[in-house]
């Protein structure tokens, strides 16, 4: 969280980290101009689509003492969901950063863009509104080494009151909306794998009311609202919600009842205005035409809109799970233990706090960012989100599978550190985890040991998207302890604009220190006293051993001078001390980590293959990790 002095505001739009070695280097304009030169990865300036070829290929999985996952080929098998997209906020950035009754407006980076899709609108159905089907043949759009996929969209009910799919295009090109500012193409995002849907049935939009035209856009302004004129949530009911989990139908606007009281006067919904490329109004016009011709076809960058999305229409309720204990207290939700009154399953369930400081308590964008990533992701080092279910007034929980521990937690109660083989395995799992969200596209930003879940069976699991597009936004944290900046990499905290995945390789170098000592690296009470511990350590950054350095925002501040880097006497090759040792392989590792310059330190595929995972002792077998007494059937 950029709580400190400086106030690191971080354009997605200019996402980008060009490195002098080739490795990893992400260049992203607002033109959308795109390269990334690794083997595996293509380089693409054309705006379109960046995929890692390599993937493709057959890989063979090698069990080192069947912890470490190594691939003989050196291609780690591709997971057979990538990365999917909710209909709502993706990427936003740069502006204001939350969503409220007051429409104040959010520049939605992204949400979806199926430029060049061509959709099937419908007005006959049987319940009298208009039914949108859409089918996107995405390899038409990105030529043939995207997987083609199909996207259903439907629109129904008694009228068509929303529905935005959105790409805020950037200025200067890319305006068939093929990308993303940031450098994501977006047309690998699959709305109808979202879990707010049903993962086998395509989404079903549903709309509200007819006054109000159905549209796709290319760009569109984001607010969400308390009431119809402003409001995030909207009494009253729809006709078309359904009750069941896993529904295909994902509601928009007004329609908010399913029959049980406790929340009928909930929804979420997310008004979408747009400033449109071109002549809007004719579009406009354009659009009611076709809102009355039955199987009309036209492009999606030629609708324009102003649309409410209630996203949580076919949500299941709470009650459908017993609450067993509180696990724990975040920033953004409180989360407990419960078991699924049908199957018996344990599980965690997230309460998203709202927004109390708004005066209408909206739903926090930090909470609609991270349940859309979370629904979009699916890896084992991942943390899995089963459903979104509904709670009383104001309360929306994410279902998320259980996991025994936290490794903060973890290390606070064991009396001794892991041993090398058991950081081993748990650092092999956190790079699979950080290369996938990586090849997605997704930084985490917050890696640190309370967002990483260990389970009793020797399972890592990445937790807490909440802050993945935080930095340099007014955040309003809930408690004072929130957010700590002991895993935040230099450049964020002297204040750098660009970034890159660079930040995530250093907290993972803080965990990777955390977890052989067992306690924190740098703990820093405020930036300036973080940059301060980091520099005692690694020594005074220079222009030299950082080039770039000067020109950071906070570089000019009166620093120590510290000319060496005295890690290595917190991580000696051997001690009779008991000091944690660290064989030459494993601090060279850690160095790599912990490099300043982010275009030089180590990318999550790199640390992968380092040899220290290939040295004695090798990592220990997930099934042979310790296990540990769950703290969280204590109520703390
Ligand atoms: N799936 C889960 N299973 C078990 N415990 C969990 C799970 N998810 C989260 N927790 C516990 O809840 C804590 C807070 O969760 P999380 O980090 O997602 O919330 P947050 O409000 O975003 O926190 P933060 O203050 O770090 O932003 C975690 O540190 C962990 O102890």
């Amino acid at each position: 969280m950029a709580t400190g002095k400086y106030h690191v505001s971080r354009r997605l739009d200019c996402y980008s980290s060009s490195r002098r070695d080739g490795r990893n280097t992400i260049r992203s304009t607002c033109r959308g101009e795109f390269s990334q030169s690794r083997g595996h990865e293509a380089k693409r300036n054309d705006g379109r689509k960046m995929v890692s070829k390599n993937r493709d290929k057959e890989h063979h999985l090698v069990e080192v003492q069947s912890g470490a996952r190594l691939y003989q080929d050196g291609v780690r098998p591709t997971f057979e969901k990538k990365r999917k997209l909710s209909p709502i906020l993706w990427d936003v950035e740069d502006t204001e950063m939350w969503i409220s009754s007051k429409n104040r407006v959010v520049s939605a980076g992204t949400i979806l863009s199926p430029p060049m899709a061509t959709f099937t609108l419908s007005s006959n159905d049987e319940s009298g509104g208009c039914v949108l089907n859409s089918s996107i043949s995405l390899d038409q759009v990105h030529g043939s080494d995207l997987p083609m996929t199909d996207q259903s969209i439907s629109l129904s009910g008694s009228g068509c009151k929303a529905l935005a799919l959105h790409q805020e295009p950037s200025e200067g090109g890319d305006q068939d909306g093929s990308m993303v500012e940031d450098g994501e193409f977006v047309h690998e995002r699959n709305i109808s794998m979202s879990r707010w849907a049903s993962d086998s049935d395509s989404p079903r939009l549903i709309c509200a009311s007819d006054d109000e035209e159905m549209t796709l856009e290319n760009r569109a302004l984001v607010t969400k609202r308390s009431s119809p004129e402003s409001g995030e949530f909207l009494p009253g009911g729809s006709d078309h919600r359904t009750s069941s989990a896993g529904s295909d139908e994902i509601g928009l606007a007004g329609g908010a009842s399913v029959g049980d009281s406790e929340y009928s006067d909930q929804a979420v919904v997310m008004d979408v205005d747009h400033t449109y490329l071109g002549n809007a109004d004719n579009n406009q016009d354009d659009t009611d035409d076709e809102n009355n011709r039955e199987h009309q076809e036209f492009e999606v960058s030629s609708l324009p809109a102003r649309r409410s999305i209630n996203m949580l229409d076919s949500c299941r309720s709470v009650f459908e799970y017993e609450r067993l204990n509180k696990i724990n207290e975040g920033t953004y939700g409180v989360v407990y233990r419960a078991r699924d009154r049908k199957t018996g399953e344990i599980v965690a369930l997230k309460k998203v706090k709202m927004n109390k400081q708004d005066s209408d308590g909206g739903f926090p964008l930090t909470s609609l960012r991270e349940i859309n990533i979370l629904l979009s992701l699916n890896h084992p080092s991942v943390v899995g989100v089963k459903e979104v279910v509904m709670g009383d007034v104001d309360s929306i929980f994410m279902v998320m599978e259980y996991m025994e521990h936290d490794l903060k937690g973890l290390m606070e109660t064991r009396k001794r550190p892991f041993s090398t083989s058991e950081v081993k395995c748990l650092m092999l799992q956190l790079l699979e985890g950080v290369i996938y969200l990586h090849d997605n596209w997704v930084l985490h930003r917050d890696l640190k040991t309370s967002n990483l879940l260990l389970n009793n069976k020797g399972e890592l699991k990445i937790c807490d998207f909440g802050l993945s597009r935080q930095y340099g936004s007014p955040l309003k944290p809930y408690t004072p302890l929130v957010v700590t900046m002991w895993y935040r990499a230099p450049e964020l905290l002297l204040g750098a604009k660009q970034y890159s995945t660079a930040i995530d390789m250093w907290s993972i170098g803080c965990i990777m220190a955390e977890m052989l000592a067992n306690e924190p690296l740098f703990k820093g009470n405020s930036e300036v006293n973080q940059l301060d511990k980091i520099f005692r350590t690694l020594g005074t950054p220079s222009e030299k051993i950082w080039p770039g350095f000067s020109e950071l925002p906070g570089s000019k501040a009166n620093f120590v001078k510290q000319p060496y880097n005295l890690l290595r006497k917190k991580f000696p090759a051997a001690s009779f001390t008991g000091t944690t040792v660290l064989s030459e392989s494993g601090f060279d590792l850690l160095t790599r980590l912990l490099t300043y310059d982010p275009e030089m330190r180590i990318t999550a595929d790199e640390a992968l293959e380092h040899d220290w995972f290939r040295e004695v002792p090798l990592p220990t077998s997930k099934d042979f990790m310790p296990t540990f007494p769950p703290m969280h059937t204590i109520v703390r």
